[in-house]
């Protein structure tokens, strides 16, 4: 008898893919001035110090990391410091091709980064044409959503001014308007919203929450677990590039705040505790690309070279 034909995952379920991200690995290769570390072999520090070049430290940004988003999803991406966020985002963003593993992404999505590039010396109004002719949008649809923009970011008469005048939270303010003017399909959010204040965080909720229900699907980076529990609808706890859990906002930040909160009251047997029970409990989500990809399956987007 046959074998049933496996249906593939993005038919699976009624609500569409718009991200897959399959087994993705991300090395650097970073000089160090660490000239005693154990990990470089012999031989190779014989050979820098011959030719007088610095050590190299690989550092593992992620690794094998597996999922899939759908539209109508807000994912919330948590874990401490170096632990392979920002790094995530960029894949998606298809900003930084993987060592190995790739991405499907269903339209091109939008990153808004702490440091997307706006230019500093141009006033807020200057940058928000620009940054709107860079996500597509002709001379005419950038002034026409002026108005819009200017009224979200609500940063008064220091439109006119110079970016490099502004405070961190103005900045934010300003990024967040301009990322979210085009209506992305998939938007990818590194902690903009943390220097925002109440009033702020509640338009960009509303926002976020407007682009979602058009079958969107956001990203959000953020180092207080609080605002992924009440802005998301899923998270990722990520820790050491690896993804440790993947499932409902509320429970995996729970979780991940509890670790947190014993790891930093130094009760480390128990944090460890606690970590390995969580990577237990997560399922280990794989995604496999068929190779060619079927006409109807979401359009390749980074993949290794
Ligand atoms: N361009 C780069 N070159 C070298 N190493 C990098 C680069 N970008 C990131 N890394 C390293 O990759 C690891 C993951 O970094 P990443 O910025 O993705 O973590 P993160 O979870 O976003 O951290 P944070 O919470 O501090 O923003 C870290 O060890 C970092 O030092």
């Amino acid at each position: 008898m046959a074998e049933p034909e496996l249906q593939p995952f993005w038919e699976r379920h009624d609500d569409p893919v718009t991200v897959a991200v399959s087994d993705v690995h991300v090395r650097y290769r970073v000089a160090s001035t660490d000239r005693s570390r154990k990990a470089t072999s012999r031989p190779a520090r014989i050979a820098n110090r011959l030719l007088g070049r610095e050590p190299v430290e690989i550092v593992r940004a992620l690794a094998g990391i597996s999922l899939v988003a759908r539209a109508g999803e807000s994912v919330g991406l948590v874990g401490l410091n170096g632990s392979g966020k920002s790094t995530l985002l960029r894949i998606i963003a298809g900003l930084e091709t993987p060592m190995r593993g790739e991405v499907l992404a269903s339209s091109t999505p939008v990153l808004l980064g702490v440091n997307a590039a706006l230019l500093p010396e141009l006033s807020g109004a200057q940058n928000v044409h620009l940054g709107c002719l860079a996500m597509g949008m002709s001379p005419a649809e950038a002034r026409a959503a002026l108005p819009e923009i200017v009224a979200l970011a609500d940063i008064g008469r220091a439109i006119h001014l110079p970016m490099k005048t502004y405070s961190s939270g103005m900045g934010a303010r300003l990024r967040f308007a301009i990322a979210v003017a085009a209506d992305p399909h998939i938007l990818l959010i590194d902690e903009a919203l943390a220097t925002g204040d109440a009033a702020f965080r509640e338009r960009s909720e509303q926002k976020m929450d407007e682009l979602r229900s058009h079958a969107g699907t956001v990203f959000l980076v953020s180092h207080a677990a609080k605002t992924v529990e009440e802005e998301c609808t899923r998270a990722l706890w990520l820790h050491k590039g690896r993804l440790v859990l993947d499932g409902p906002a509320f429970e995996v930040a729970q979780k991940y705040r509890w670790w947190a909160w014993n790891l930093a009251k130094g009760e480390t047997d128990k944090a460890a505790g606690l970590l390995e029970d969580a990577f237990r409990s997560g399922h280990d989500t794989q995604v496999h690309f068929p190779d060619p990809l079927p006409v109807k399956g979401p359009p390749r987007h980074a993949r290794r070279t």
